[in-house]
This record gives structure tokens, C-alpha cells and sequence, in this order.
């Protein structure tokens, strides 16, 4: 049998991350993908997503060129963007994604990894065994029990960029990240879409004012949002998929389930090894590891946290804790913050705790906000909807924050920092943020946290006395 340092099982970028970290460091590597390197993320996710985001983007620019005082008398006519997101997705999969894995050995496409003992895995009727074992096996869409759903042509992630049109119409069930991000695209590219779903607001894990900021775009942008909406049946007649709600029936070419993700464990043969798992994933604990020692589980596949950054970071602590003797200075997963960001049009992005999980936790807080609309950056660019919420204190320290808005995936990033590293809005107000960049929200924000400050109590009483 086989012998090596690591075995990696799924090559997303959980996989990715420990077997490019660990080539790197000189040990033997086996690293086993069942389908493609770069897993859900890169072929049927993030990337494609965010491919036909731009693509949406770029037609739905050419459309407003008016409010600029720019004429155009032309029309724009949607060619293939389906076709240039696959180009793209494969031009990174690549030697650009392939080099870091020079030093690993890699089995791919050859079937699914299983265990056959606790630390010997089988794949392709040939056994391999190693001290410490990752699995990085990611999930797959969750297809809800509606009656009929199963027996008509859908579309997920999974097979959605694999479409030669664009449809003329299209029903989207679900509301969440996924759902949202493919009705503003599709519906940039000419689609009429209407998206459904249980949730009350658009990206229901996050805030719901945000949700609602999102919601208006979209009804202006003409996507139907049908929020905290059953369906009752869906068929399919004469090739078109019909859908029975209770805001009424609708037709359409096609049908995206966007409905949240599972874990698929089975053909993992987690039992064989004695490895424990429930219906959120593999259990694990804070270090990572499952409960038989040097077997751990990154990623999706653990259902703590459904995205590539989280798991990237989780295989990079992983992997740092399998190679560190001393059991005590151990990383924990938990120990760091896991911002997340939507890619549609305004963006949403999140950090820290949402204003509604501050009023469950009982913390005493308030809530300063900007608003983009009283930017002039914002306004000159034609973007004023959204704005910066932070949920902090009267001495400054930040809970969690929340922006809707143009770059607000980008913005986020200095509340991910100030949150994890105890920064408070105090040292953000006094940071120099460039003039005029969006970030200078943030700072505003800051400053509109002091403002309030010092315009009650002393402070006011001190001015005119010292002045
Ligand atoms: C449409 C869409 C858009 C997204 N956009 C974003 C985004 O913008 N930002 C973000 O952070 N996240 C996004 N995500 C989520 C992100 O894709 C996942 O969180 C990420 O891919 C998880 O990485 P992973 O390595 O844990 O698993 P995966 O990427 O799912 O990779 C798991 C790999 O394991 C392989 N595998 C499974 N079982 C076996 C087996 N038995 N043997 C061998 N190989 C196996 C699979 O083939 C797969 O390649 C998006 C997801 C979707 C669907
Ligand atoms: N930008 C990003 O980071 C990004 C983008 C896409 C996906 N993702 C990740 O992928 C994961 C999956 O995304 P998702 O959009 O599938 O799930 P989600 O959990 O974000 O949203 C699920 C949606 O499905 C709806 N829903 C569930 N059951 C339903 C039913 N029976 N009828 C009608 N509606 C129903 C919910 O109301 C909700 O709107 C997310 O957890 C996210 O972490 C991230």
C-alpha cells in the first residue's frame, strides 16, 4: 500500500489550500479529486457566478449610458455570455490553478475516495494510507420536498452555466446568496425573472434592511420578488415549467433551485473508520479534527460556514495544527471572524453580528449609520442606495457591521479587522481614509459615532468654556 505524509479528499479550495500549502512545505502528498481541481467554487460557483455578475453588469451599464449625458444609439443584443463565463472558468483552471500542485500526486477523475479503516482510503480499487488525512468534500443542492419539484427539468449551480441561452423567462426558488445573485444576472441579460421564497427578506441570514435596500433594486431592475411565499406544485407543460404558489401560478422556460446545500457522506464510507457525522456534515472539533485522531474535515463538508474563504482558512489551520506537536497552541476555527458578501447589485456584506442577533444576544448597543445617498463620491457615480450600519457602544467597540452598497465587499474588510483585532470606532475615526474613495464611509461612520458623543452631556459645556 501506498504510503504518504497527507491524504487530501476533494480538491475545492479546502483541498486546494492544504495540498498547496503542504507541497510547499516539502511533505509527500496524495490529494484525490472524484471530478474537477477547484471543486464547487471554481467550476460551479463563485467563479462562474461572479463571471455572469459582470457580464449583467456590463449590459446593464450600456443600458443607463443616459444618465451620464452619454447618447447611444444603438442596442445592445446578448451574444454568449454563457459561453465566455465557461472560457473564463477554464482558463483558471489551468496551469494557472494546477501549477501550486506540481509536488502533490494527484488522482483525479479516477472516483470517489472511501475509507476502507481509519487511515487507509481507497479509490479506484487501490488502497493509500497516511498519518493524517483531510477531507474537503464539500456539499451539493439541497432540493426541497414541493410536490413536483423532482420531476421536472431543473436547473442548480450545478448545470446552470452549462446553458447555450440565456432564458426568456426564469423562476428562481430561493432568496438566499445564491438566488439573488443569479436573478440580477439573468435579468441583466434579458431574462424576465420572478424568485420565490419562505424567508421574509432578500439574503435572509443577513439584515433585514439591507435585504429590503436589495429588494427595491431589484423591483425597479423589473425582477418579481415574491418573499415568505409557499409553492404548492410545480409540473411541466408543453416544455414550459409552471409553478403553483400562493401569490398565484406562473410560467416559465426554466427553474434554478437555489434552496441552501447538503452534505453528500455516503460514498465516503465515514462509518468504516468509525468517523461520526449528523445531517450538518462531519462533527468536528474547534482544532478541526474529527473525533478519530488525524482525520480532519475542512470546508463545507463540516457545515460550520458554506464559503471558499472560510474554507481555505479552515484547511490552512488544519493543516497548521497537523503539523504542530505541542497540543495546546492549537488554532481554533471559531477564533476567527467569517465576513461574507453577495455580488449582486447594490452588494451586502456582513462582519461581526447583524443588528437582529444584537437584540437576541441582549448586548447594549446602538447603531450608527451613513447612508450612501449623503456621499458625494456616491452620488457622482450614480450609486446613492445603501449604507453603512455598525452595531457598536458607547466606548466604541464594534459588535458586527453591515453594508449595503457599491464595493461593499471590499468596505467590509476594515470592520473584519477592527472586530477581530479589538480596533474601536474611536482608532477608526482617526484613521486617514483617501479622499474620495467609498471606504471613507467607514471613517464617516466613525465620525458620526464622536459627533453624537460630543454633542450632549459635557463635552458642548467644555467647548464653550475652554474656547
Ligand atoms: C453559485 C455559487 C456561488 C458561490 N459564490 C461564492 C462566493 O462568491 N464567495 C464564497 O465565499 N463562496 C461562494 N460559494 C460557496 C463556495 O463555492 C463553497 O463554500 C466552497 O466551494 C466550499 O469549498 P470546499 O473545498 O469545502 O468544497 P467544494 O468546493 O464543494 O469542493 C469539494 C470537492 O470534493 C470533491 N469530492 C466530493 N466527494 C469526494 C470523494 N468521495 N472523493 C473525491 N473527491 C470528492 C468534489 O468533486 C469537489 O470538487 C458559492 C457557491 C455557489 C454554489
Ligand atoms: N457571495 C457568496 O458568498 C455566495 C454566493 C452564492 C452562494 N454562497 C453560499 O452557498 C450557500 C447556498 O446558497 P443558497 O442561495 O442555495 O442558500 P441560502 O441558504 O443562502 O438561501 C436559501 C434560500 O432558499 C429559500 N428556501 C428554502 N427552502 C425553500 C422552499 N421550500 N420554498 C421556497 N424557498 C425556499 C430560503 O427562503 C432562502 O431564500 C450559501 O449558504 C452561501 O454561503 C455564497
Amino acid at each position: 500500500m501506498e504510503k504518504y505524509d497527507l491524504i487530501v479528499i476533494g480538491m475545492g479550495p479546502a483541498g486546494m489550500a492544504v495540498t498547496a500549502m503542504a507541497a510547499n512545505m516539502g511533505l509527500d502528498i496524495l490529494a484525490i479529486e472524484k471530478h474537477k481541481v477547484g471543486g464547487e467554487c471554481l467550476n460551479y460557483g463563485c467563479v462562474p457566478s461572479k463571471a455572469l455578475l459582470k457580464a449583467g453588469e456590463v449590459n446593464e451599464v450600456t443600458e443607463n449610458f443616459k444618465e451620464f449625458g452619454i447618447k447611444f444609439s444603438g442596442k445592445t443584443e446578448i451574444d454568449n455570455p454563457l459561453e465566455i463565463v465557461r472560457e473564463k472558468v477554464n482558463e483558471i483552471s489551468g496551469n494557472k490553478t494546477m501549477k501550486a500542485f506540481e509536488r502533490a500526486k494527484l488522482i483525479v477523475d479516477q472516483g470517489e475516495a472511501k475509507f476502507v479503516d481509519k487511515k487507509v482510503v481507497e479509490v479506484d480499487g487501490k488502497q493509500y494510507t497516511a498519518d493524517k488525512i483531510f477531507i474537503a468534500t464539500g456539499t451539493e443542492p439541497l432540493i426541497p420536498p414541493i410536490p413536483g419539484l423532482k420531476d421536472v427539468p431543473r436547473l442548480t449551480n450545478l448545470n446552470i452555466f452549462a446553458q447555450t441561452n440565456i432564458p426568456e423567462k426564469l423562476t428562481i426558488i430561493g432568496g438566499g446568496a445564491i438566488g439573488s445573485e443569479m436573478a440580477q444576472a439573468f435579468s441583466r441579460l434579458g431574462s424576465e425573472v420572478n424568485m420565490f421564497q419562505i424567508d421574509d427578506h432578500l439574503v435572509p441570514i443577513g439584515d433585514e434592511e439591507a435585504g429590503r435596500v436589495l429588494e427595491d433594486k431589484f423591483k425597479k431592475e423589473g425582477i418579481g420578488v415574491y418573499n415568505s411565499t409557499a409553492i404548492n406544485k410545480v409540473e411541466e407543460k408543453d416544455g414550459k415549467i409552471i409553478i403553483h404558489t400562493d401569490a398565484g401560478v406562473f410560467e416559465s422556460d426554466k427553474i434554478l433551485v437555489a434552496t441552501g446545500r447538503k452534505a453528500v457522506l455516503e460514498p465516503l464510507n465515514l462509518d468504516q473508520a468509525g468517523i461520526k457525522y449528523d445531517k450538518t456534515g462531519i462533527k468536528i472539533n474547534k482544532k478541526l479534527e474529527t473525533n478519530i485522531k488525524g482525520v480532519y474535515a475542512v470546508g463545507d463538508c463540516n457545515g460550520k460556514a458554506l464559503l471558499s474563504h472560510a474554507a481555505m482558512h479552515q484547511g490552512m489551520l488544519a493543516l497548521m495544527n497537523a503539523i504542530n506537536p505541542t497540543p495546546i497552541k492549537q488554532f481554533k476555527y471559531d477564533d476567527f471572524l467569517v465576513p461574507w458578501s453577495v455580488f449582486t447589485k447594490p452588494e451586502i456584506a456582513q462582519a461581526g453580528i447583524t443588528e437582529k442577533e444584537a437584540k437576541e444576544k441582549g448586548i447594549d448597543y446602538q447603531i450608527v449609520k451613513e447612508k450612501y445617498e449623503d456621499y458625494g463620491r456616491t452620488i457622482a457615480d450614480g450609486k446613492p442606495e445603501g449604507f453603512v450600519k455598525v452595531i457598536t457602544n458607547s466606548k466604541g467597540k464594534i459588535y458586527g457591521a453591515t453594508i449595503v452598497g457599491e464595493q461593499a465587499s471590499e468596505l467590509i474588510h476594515e470592520w473584519v479587522l477592527a472586530i477581530q483585532h479589538n480596533i474601536s470606532m474611536f482608532d477608526i475615526m482617526v484613521t486617514q481614509h483617501s479622499f474620495p474613495t467609498i471606504s471613507l464611509m467607514n471613517k464617516r461612520v466613525a465620525e458620526k459615532w464622536m459627533m453624537n458623543k460630543t454633542n450632549s452631556g459635557m463635552v458642548p459645556k467644555l467647548a464653550k468654556k475652554f474656547i
